[in-house]
């Protein structure tokens, strides 16, 4: 598995505005906030099965409405196209 290049890690910011980059540059992390803790895992249950589809999984926690993810490929040590694939999809969920 392949580490992002470059030209991709440039391209995070105007791809993944609201995904942060890690100071070590192997993960991105993105805060979401719900309604409620219903909301907060009806969010986890369908990133859960798009985690599944794309057999690349998060990090996360939940805090009653909150919903913390950091996403990193640990096949490659660091940020590969699945993060960015995966996170695509999970900003398509809002
Ligand atoms: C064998 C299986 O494909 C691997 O363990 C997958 C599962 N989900 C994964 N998720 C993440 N975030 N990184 C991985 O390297 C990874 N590898």
């Amino acid at each position: 598995m392949q580490q992002l290049d470059a030209a991709a890690r440039e391209a995070l910011p105007t791809l993944l505005p609201d995904w942060s980059p890690a100071a070590d540059g192997r993960s991105i992390r993105r805060e979401f906030r719900f309604a409620d803790f219903g909301a907060a895992w009806g969010f986890m249950s369908r990133v859960a099965l798009l985690a599944e589809r794309q057999d690349h999984h998060p990090d996360w926690r939940n805090v009653w409405n909150r919903v913390e993810i950091t996403l990193t490929t640990h096949d490659a040590g660091g940020l590969s196209e699945r993060d960015v694939t995966l996170a695509r999809a999970i900003d398509a969920l809002l």
